[in-house]
């Protein structure tokens, strides 16, 4: 994986302030390129951004999306602001629609309208729904099974349109399931409430939690619960780097999956963050949750080849043990 030193670009980063932009943020100062970073703080926080520039705006709000522009030189934005709680979405589609595609419309508006046509935005597994074959590829049917599959898919279609008509320039990263910290153990996953089975697993083991809940023992897979694909957030941080340069030296506009093409059952998971941990993790079995696929696995063969991504973290320990050290350190405050 070649991943070469910036020529001096601005970025903007919409959702920065998050878990896997916050990760993103640290890459691209690492190599040079200059952030500026835009977030309502509404799951984000200013402690994971240190001292980068920073505007507090929602994507909302045009108005604030256009100050931005004009006070800013920006070469190109990164887009994560977005809900994505599948089970969330299922009860509240309203707000999923709103923030993650008229959100999305604003500012890729406000962008051409200002002369930005470069973008890389964050799209899900989610969007592929239940898959007929195992492991997903791009060209896979996309029948998403929740609202918030479809508010990414329908956005994924928006920038293909866009492309067509205002030459807009974009690739879109399909994560599987984001997982671990840095390990300089300063930034990790920090949402509130948090939904997503490693954070609550070792906040289980930290004591914090009386147990966790194992949604769905019943699916049609080897040991009954759902097997998801575990992507390392510095992994995924690398794919973004390789993606602007894919775009700012005249690739084209196209989707990538990112996943580690192995696929963790819930039990998995749990079992190794007790490994870990050297914790007992108690666990209550519950009904399904609405919305999930029984079986999520990428195939992330065609960023391989085209732009020579290669994950670093592939073995589940060591990407469970990176987010171990970070909730060790601030897991007690959150
Ligand atoms: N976490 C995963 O496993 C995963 C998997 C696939 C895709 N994604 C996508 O990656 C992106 C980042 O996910 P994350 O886990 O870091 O989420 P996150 O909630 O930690 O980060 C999203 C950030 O966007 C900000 N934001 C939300 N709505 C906004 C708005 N209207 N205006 C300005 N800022 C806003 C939030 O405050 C937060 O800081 C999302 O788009 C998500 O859909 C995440
Ligand atoms: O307390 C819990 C939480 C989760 N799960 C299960 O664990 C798996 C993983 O769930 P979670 O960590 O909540 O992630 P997902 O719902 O799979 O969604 C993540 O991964 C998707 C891509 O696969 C992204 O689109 C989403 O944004 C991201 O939140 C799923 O089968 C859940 O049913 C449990 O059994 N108990």
């Amino acid at each position: 994986m070649k991943i070469r030193k910036a020529v001096h670009m601005n970025i903007l980063v919409c959702g920065g302030a998050g878990y896997i932009g916050s990760h993103v943020v640290r890459q691209l100062q690492n190599r040079g390129y200059e952030v500026l970073v835009l977030d309502n703080l509404v799951n984000g926080h200013l402690s994971a951004i240190g001292n980068t520039p920073f505007v507090k705006a929602d994507i909302m709000n045009k108005r604030a999306l256009q100050q931005v522009f004009d006070q800013n030189r920006i070469d190109a934005v990164m887009h994560f602001a977005a809900f994505s709680i599948v089970g969330e979405s299922v009860k509240r589609p309203d707000l999923y629609y709103r923030n993650n595609v008229a959100g999305t419309l604003n500012l890729i508006q406000t962008m051409l309208e200002n002369g930005v046509n470069k973008l890389i935005f964050s799209s899900t597994a989610a969007v592929y729904g239940e898959p007929g074959e195992i492991p997903i590829s791009e060209d896979h049917c996309t029948k998403p099974t929740n609202p918030y599959g479809a508010t990414k898919l329908a956005v994924e279609e928006m920038l293909k349109w866009f492309s067509q008509a205002y030459g807009l320039n974009y690739i879109s990263l399909r994560y599987f399931n984001a997982a671990g910290a840095d390990e300089a153990g300063d930034i990790g996953e920090d949402h509130n409430p948090e939904t997503h089975l490693i954070p609550l697993a070792l906040k289980t083991a930290l004591g914090l939690l009386p147990e966790v809940k194992i949604f769905g023992t019943d699916y049609p897979t080897p040991d009954g619960t759902c097997i998801r694909d575990y992507i390392h957030v510095n992994d995924l941080a690398n794919a973004h780097i390789l993606a602007l340069q894919s775009l700012v030296s005249g690739g084209k506009s196209t989707v990538y999956n990112l996943g580690n093409g192995s696929g963790f059952s819930v039990r998995d998971i749990i079992k190794t963050a007790q490994k870990v941990t050297g914790k007992l993790i108690r666990v209550v079995e519950a009904p399904r949750r609405a919305g999930d696929p029984a079986v999520l696995v990428a195939s992330a063969e065609k960023i391989k080849r085209e732009l020579g991504w290669q994950p670093q973290f592939r073995d589940i320990h060591q990407i469970i043990s990176s987010a171990w050290h970070w909730h060790c350190r601030h897991g007690k405050e959150s």
